[in-house]
């Protein structure tokens, strides 16, 4: 809540010196007017007008003077806000007394919200990440189940919950989903989310200000830490440890920790032992990257969102080119929207294929056959030539199906010339490799990861 042009710029200069925990706290929610000589910063409650006077006040004024370029400005404080200012233009004698309770009872009367949803709390949650938009599917039904859970039981049903795999498959939508489930149902409740570099970020600075102990209240106090990409923690330690104390203190009375992560947690070099472990104590689920079925319906509700109609066969062909990322997929559909909309051309499949031409075919140069069985051979540690040999023991037909399967899922290559590819098959041959994998994906775990490893390698 900034007005004041002034006291934008005091706000801009503070940015370099507070955390942004301490802006978010104290700062951003101070409303400012200028009247006569007077910068009149008008906090929501007694409480944040408190600590700003023992905590910034003499800062702030130093600041307004170094940004006004002299020192003619006064500056007060008190409990307000802007709209019982903007009827009642004079400042009161007493700055923060006065006039106290019934800017108070204003605020409270516009505001439905409990007053403990003050700002004190930014929760930085996306109101458009929610459960009704996120499309379920097989590779996130478990992710989605657990994060309903958590959501309607917060801090008693998987604590921590930790949400992890590839890059843009809806971790980040699925923790934002539950803050704003958490909020619908208690208005009120703290919920924080941040990226783990903002974190980090945070502590350093509250370490330069000797404002650890503060850093250390906040993020105690919250009913849910919602903690994005995890992995940056991996080689700082002094975070770690922060972080190790603020997760125990959490997880012992019951506030939730939701956390996520590129891979799982046990793989992440660099992070302790001990918070690997402690991660563990909740419920860790993966995200997979969706079928074809679960991209098509993303499209879909994607385009209905947008209001455009999008042909289920222009769906289908997005989705089948564009596998292993949902931010991709959104992307493609983003920019044959833009396109249909700048040549007021209907969205056909031939119109699509034009749309998103280099976009694909950049992507063929990546994923093609030669490289699918190269890194099948690699991963499996057999030759490529054995893909292509007529050797029919398990340890090189099963890898031979799996690049076959691949072949599939990732080239726009016909099953007879993937059938070719492999040592001059018949497209029976892969129609049935496809066929078994599909089994033992539902079957065999370790298949299922092998197949997705391949996947997120060849794709990422
Ligand atoms: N099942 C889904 N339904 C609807 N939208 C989805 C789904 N999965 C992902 N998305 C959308 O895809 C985009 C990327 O998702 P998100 O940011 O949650 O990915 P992420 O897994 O957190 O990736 P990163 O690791 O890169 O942060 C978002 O716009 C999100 O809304």
């Amino acid at each position: 809540m900034v007005s004041s042009a002034l006291w934008q710029q005091c706000v801009a200069r503070l940015e370099s010196e507070l955390s942004e925990q301490q802006l978010n706290t104290w700062i951003r929610p101070l409303h400012a007017v200028e009247e006569e000589g007077v910068l009149r910063l008008l906090a929501p409650n007694r409480f944040v007008l408190d600590w700003v006077k023992d905590h910034f006040f003499q800062r702030i004024g130093q600041v307004v003077t170094e940004t006004a370029g002299h020192d003619d400005v006064r500056v007060s404080l008190e409990v307000g806000s802007g709209r019982k200012t903007a009827s009642s233009p004079r400042a009161p004698e007493r700055p923060d007394a006065g006039a106290t309770r019934s800017a108070e009872a204003t605020r409270e009367a516009a505001d439905p919200r409990p007053a403990a949803s003050s700002p004190q709390f930014t929760n930085n949650l996306n109101p458009n990440f929610t459960f009704v938009n996120f499309v379920e599917g097989k590779s996130n039904q478990l992710a989605r189940a657990a994060s309903l859970q958590v959501a309607s039981n917060v801090g008693k049903a998987y604590n921590p919950l930790f949400l992890y795999g590839g890059t843009g498959l809806g971790k980040t939508h699925l923790m934002h989903a539950i803050g704003n489930a958490m909020l619908d149902q208690n208005p009120a409740a703290k919920v924080v989310y941040l990226h783990s570099e903002r974190f980090v970020a945070d502590m350093i600075k509250a370490l330069q200000h000797n404002s650890i102990d503060e850093f250390k209240r906040y993020y105690r106090s919250v009913d849910a830490l919602l903690i994005d990409d995890i992995q940056f923690f991996a080689g700082k330690e002094r975070s770690q440890e922060e972080f190790f104390h603020t997760f125990n203190a959490l997880l012992e009375s019951q506030q939730q920790v939701i956390l996520t992560c590129d891979r799982y947690p046990r793989e992440v070099d660099g992070l302790e032992d001990r918070l690997k472990s402690r991660f563990g104590w909740g419920l860790t689920v993966a995200i997979e990257p969706a079928e074809l079925e679960t991209r098509v319906a993303i499209l879909h509700r994607k385009a209905e969102e947008s209001g455009v109609e999008l042909p289920n066969e222009v769906a289908f062909f997005v989705a089948k080119r564009i596998r292993s990322n949902i931010r991709e997929l959104e992307g493609a559909l983003r920019r044959v929207i833009a396109n249909a909309h700048f040549t007021g051309r209907p969205i056909t499949l031939d119109f699509a294929k034009e749309a998103l031409h280099d976009l694909l075919a950049l992507q063929d140069k990546l994923v093609t056959i030669d490289n699918i069985q190269k890194t099948v051979a690699e991963y499996y540690k057999i030759r490529v030539s054995d893909l292509h040999s007529t050797r029919r023991s398990r340890s090189i037909t099963r890898p031979r199906q799996v690049a076959m399967a691949l072949a599939k899922e990732l080239t726009s290559h016909s099953l007879p010339e993937i059938g070719k590819a492999f040592g001059g098959r018949d497209h029976t041959t892969v129609i049935h490799a496809c066929r078994k994998v599909e089994e033992l994906r539902e079957s065999d775990a370790r298949i299922n990861e092998d197949f997705v490893n391949l996947l997120r390698t060849l794709t990422s």
